[in-house]
């Protein structure tokens, strides 16, 4: 199923991973917002965030809120629990009293690193939807997954599980990431993200309804570049990206979102 994209504003995200602290924060979003402004970035067409580490979101918050900087931040992770004895968590509702607009859930790096299963990456999701805080949950296939089950079958499954633990409404974003497309400098061919996009967009339609569907956007991750963001940005299902490495430069970030003045898309 193939839904009209016009109506999803389109995100570009960068998540900063384990990088910067919250000095070179404060630099690299001051240094982001002042070319954006620069290149006159229209934020209503294509909406920029940035996900910097826990340390740095305060800074940031302040940062954003003295100077009316129109670029939304969020966590790169978020606890599945409230409070309580959790030592090293971070909340939903701390997220949210830091304006957090969003919060990654289910990047590969944790699943890998962290063991997190797809019922726990849910369970985040949940928490974060509870406090009004949009998660941004990643999906993706290893290169094994590839060539033992084609593109889809395992992002789609873990979708699936992942949706099993939501409510039937509320805001989520969806981040298609190839494993093996992420700081390889090799990624999918737009082609690729596309079916595996419509194939997300549809496993959607059928947990949460066409609606729900054609509202959610779908980003696509995995080692892109100012050089391109136009060809994921033309596929129908593809609404935005999750970048890494290239969103530590404030330059070649504002190259990214800028993606509709340099190709006229
Ligand atoms: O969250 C971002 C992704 O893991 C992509 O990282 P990358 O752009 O460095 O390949």
């Amino acid at each position: 199923m193939t839904t009209p994209k016009a109506d999803r504003v389109p995100l570009i995200a960068g998540n900063w991973k384990l990088n910067q602290d919250h000095l070179q924060a404060i630099a690299l979003v001051q240094k982001l917002a002042w070319t954006l402004q620069d290149g006159k970035h229209d934020h209503a067409a294509v909406e920029v965030a940035v996900f910097p580490p826990f340390t740095d979101l305060r800074s940031v918050q302040t940062l954003v809120s003295a100077e009316k900087f129109e670029l939304r931040f969020g966590a790169q992770d978020v606890s599945q629990h409230e409070s309580g004895a959790h030592t090293g968590e971070v909340s939903a509702s701390m997220l949210a009293k830091l304006e957090c607009a969003y919060a990654i859930v289910g990047h590969s790096e944790r699943r890998q690193d962290h063991h997190e299963t797809d019922a726990v990456v849910g369970r985040k999701a949940a928490a974060a939807l509870q406090h009004g805080v949009t998660p941004v949950i990643c999906v993706g296939e290893t290169a094994e997954d590839l060539e033992q089950h084609g593109a889809s079958a395992v992002p789609v499954q873990q979708l699936r599980d992942v949706l099993a633990e939501l409510p039937d409404s509320g805001e989520i974003v969806v981040a298609y990431e190839p494993v093996w497309a992420i700081g390889s400098g090799q990624a999918a061919t737009s082609e690729q993200a596309q079916q595996v996009c419509q194939a997300l967009r549809q496993t959607i339609a059928e947990v949460r309804g066409d609606e729900a569907a054609a509202a959610t956007r779908i980003l696509y991750g995995g080692s892109v570049k100012s050089g391109n963001i136009a060809g994921f940005m033309r596929e129908p299902d593809v609404d935005g990206a999750l970048v890494g490495g290239a969103s530590l430069d404030a330059a070649e970030f504002a190259a990214i979102a800028r993606y509709r003045q340099h190709v006229g898309t």
